[in-house]
């Protein structure tokens, strides 16, 4: 129908410029990290995330991915140190995936798409909310983790047994007590460059900040992700897969490596 073709062309990263131009700014996500070209900053501060499983609210799938909201009323859940100043809130995470295992991935390294990433959002404090801090040249920092096919990954688990209840587009359910530091890699070690939201509005106002060590993932598990759907109930099915936007030029911007 004329509604699917729409809705399907509103997914099409290419046609994003028509009603978002910042699609073609000058710092633009994702970004291809070419290691060779980063450089190493000895200022760059170890990462500290501070998680508070309480602070957990629900998870939804919102036609695009699905994220787990999180109150952000208090300092619970805090992102500090890394390569930013003050006092971040995590507001949200979510998935971008394939729709097969050799795709999926928004940053990639060296050329290399891994299957899927999950992005952690946070808001700089110094801000009254997230949408206020969202339209603000430092007011995000979202940190980025791999997902490489590999062992079942037992906490990523909890998040695909809720997939039932929020298969359609506008599904959500509560889902509370879930530790999205469990998500993390053992090394927190990351490159960090200043860069956007990769979904309209693609705002440029996120400090990117992405782990090198990637976390696992079943190939079962990633079969269950791509049970999603991006159409409504009573819609025509349509399968939550390749939610992902390509690497966006560089436009001379510098990557640091927090280690050597
Ligand atoms: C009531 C809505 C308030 C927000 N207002 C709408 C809004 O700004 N939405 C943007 C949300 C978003 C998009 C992309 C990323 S990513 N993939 O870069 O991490 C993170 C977060
Ligand atoms: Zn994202």
């Amino acid at each position: 129908t004329a509604a699917t073709s729409l809705s399907r062309d509103s997914r099409r990263p290419d046609k994003w410029a028509d009603n978002f131009p910042i699609a073609n700014g000058p710092r633009q996500s994702p970004i291809d990290i070419v290691p060779g070209d980063a450089s190493y900053d000895s200022g760059l501060k170890p990462l500290n995330l501070k998680y508070d499983p309480s602070t957990c609210l629900d998870i939804l799938n919102n036609g695009h991915s699905f994220q787990v909201t999180f109150a952000d009323d208090a300092n619970s859940s805090t992102l500090t140190d890394g390569p930013i100043s003050g006092i971040y809130r995590l507001k949200q995470f979510h998935f971008h995936w394939g729709a097969c295992d050799g795709k999926g991935s928004e940053h990639t390294v060296a050329g290399t798409k891994y299957p899927a990433e999950l992005h952690l959002v946070h808001w700089n404090t110094k801000y009254a909310s997230f949408g206020e801090a969202a339209s603000k040249s430092d007011g995000l920092a979202v940190v980025g983790v791999f997902l490489k096919i590999g062992d079942k990954n037992a906490n990523l688990q909890k998040l695909l047994d809720a997939f039932d209840a929020i298969k359609a587009k506008g599904k959500q359910t509560t889902f509370d007590n879930f530790d999205p530091a469990t998500l993390l890699p053992g090394c927190l070690d990351y490159w960090t460059y200043d860069g956007s939201l990769t979904t309209p509005p693609l705002l440029e106002s996120v400090t990117w900040i992405v782990c090198k060590e990637p976390i696992s993932v079943s190939p079962e598990q990633m079969a269950k992700f791509r049970c999603l759907l991006f159409s409504a109930e009573g819609e025509a099915e349509c399968c939550m897969v390749d939610n992902y936007r390509p690497p966006q030029p560089l436009k001379g911007r510098p990557v640091r490596a927090s280690f050597k």
